[in-house]
This record gives structure tokens, C-alpha cells and sequence, in this order.
């Protein structure tokens, strides 16, 4: 993992922006996995000042809520046609997006499973860090799941949101699994806002354990890490 430490949120956004930038000129058409957040929020402005160079890039949304509908305004999806799709002016041909809001929500894991196998592998992965060391929803237990699934959500990620903390229960996700973003030829892994310094220290001893999801990010030999975090 390459870490490099940004002088503030705007400098993080610009540098993690570049690095997207080079990789859509070499090969247009990438397959584009796209985290939801305050992280990556700068960083798909950015880009969208250069939106003449996305004409032809594939976007697949990272995880959703299970407990709000699609059209929700604090959705995943809402965030991601407000921030990323419409200002790029991706078509719904190039996007792959999923409802979590089927009765049969294992249909729609195996169908996201076969997009991924279809499309992918994801040639970047963008990835926001959990509070608790998760990344996607793929939270700390006792084990990890490699394919796209249905997660249990822990406390601090449904806080995360204040309009699910109201929501009713059970509270669940869908997402990728951690094999899905460990075959993405490049991550870019965005370490910023209050409360990850505790998250970021457990990656940084370089221990990789199922308590902190985003330790096995040091398995992969790209992973771009832009931090405003101090150590
Ligand atoms: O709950 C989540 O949080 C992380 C980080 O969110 P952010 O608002 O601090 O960027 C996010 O990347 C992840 O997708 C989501 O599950």
C-alpha cells in the first residue's frame, strides 16, 4: 500500500482524482467500482470537471442500505446519481446498480455476482475507511465474506447515517465481497474525516486480521491510500 498524506480534504480529493484521471485516459471503458460517503465526495467533483474523459467508463455501485428504498435521498444510490453519474453522464447502460429492497435479496447477490463476473474484475475500486475498520460493508467478525452479500450492519456504520439510525430494523446492507475488491487491478483507499484515526493505526501495525477489514488491503500489490489522518 502506498500512503501518501494530504495537507487537507481538497488535496486528498485532487491527488485521488489524478490518479483516476491517468487510468480512464489508458484504457477508457474501466470498470469502475464506486464507494458512497463523505470520502470520495471531493474527489468525484474533481472529476467531474473533467467529465469529456468518462464518455465510455463502466460504474458499479459498492453497497446500499437495506433499510431505505432506492429513491431515498440518503441512499447510496441517491448519493451516487447526485455525485457521480449525472455529472458525468453515465447512462444506465453503463451503470450496475441493485435494489436491496426485494424479498429475495439472495437473487440479487447471485445476479450482482454475475455482473462482477461479466464486467470484472474492477479495474478501480474505491473504497472509503469504516470507523470500526470496515470497508464496504464488510464488517469486523470472525470471518469475511469473498462474494457479494447480504451484511449485517454494526452499530457505528448504521450511526454513520443518522437518517437509518431512526430507520427500523433489522438493519442490513448489500455489498461486495472482499475477494471482489481484492481482484480490482487498482484500489484507491480514502482515510479522511473524524474518527478513523483509531481504524487507521490498526492498518498501519500491518496485521492483517478479519477485526479490521481493511488490513487485508496489504495483500494487494496497488492499493493507493490518500490520507488526511496524522499518525
Ligand atoms: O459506512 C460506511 O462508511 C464508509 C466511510 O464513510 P465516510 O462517510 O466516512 O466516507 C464508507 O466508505 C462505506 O462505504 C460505508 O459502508
Amino acid at each position: 500500500m502506498k500512503v501518501t498524506t494530504a495537507n487537507d480534504y481538497a488535496e486528498l480529493s485532487q491527488l485521488a482524482s489524478a490518479s483516476i484521471l491517468s487510468s480512464v485516459r489508458a484504457n477508457p471503458s474501466l470498470f469502475f467500482c464506486a464507494a458512497t460517503g463523505g470520502s470520495p465526495t471531493g474527489m468525484y467533483a474533481e472529476m467531474a470537471k473533467h467529465a469529456a474523459d468518462f464518455t465510455q467508463m463502466r460504474v458499479m455501485k459498492m453497497d446500499e442500505w437495506g433499510i431505505i428504498p432506492s429513491e431515498h435521498p440518503d441512499s447510496c444510490e441517491s448519493y451516487l446519481h447526485k455525485h457521480l453519474l449525472g455529472p458525468l453522464a453515465i447512462p444506465e447502460t453503463r451503470y450496475f446498480g441493485f435494489d436491496t429492497n426485494m424479498a429475495d435479496t439472495d437473487s440479487e447477490c447471485l445476479r450482482m455476482q454475475g455482473v462482477i463476473a461479466q464486467e470484472g474484475p474492477f479495474d478501480i475500486c474505491i473504497l472509503g475507511l469504516g470507523k470500526n475498520g470496515h470497508i464496504a460493508f464488510n464488517e469486523p467478525a470472525a470471518f469475511l465474506n469473498a462474494k457479494f452479500h447480504k451484511a449485517t450492519l454494526a452499530e457505528s456504520t448504521i450511526q454513520h447515517d443518522p437518517a437509518l439510525s431512526q430507520g427500523a430494523e433489522p438493519a442490513f446492507g448489500l455489498c461486495v465481497g472482499m475477494e471482489e475488491i481484492l481482484q480490482s487491478k487498482k484500489i484507491i483507499f480514502l482515510v479522511t474525516g473524524n474518527g478513523k484515526e483509531a481504524a487507521f493505526n490498526q492498518i498501519m501495525t500491518k496485521q492483517i486480521t478479519t477485526d479490521c477489514p481493511a488490513s487485508f488491503l496489504w495483500l494487494h500489490p496497488n492499493v493507493e491510500c490518500y490520507t488526511t489522518v496524522s499518525l
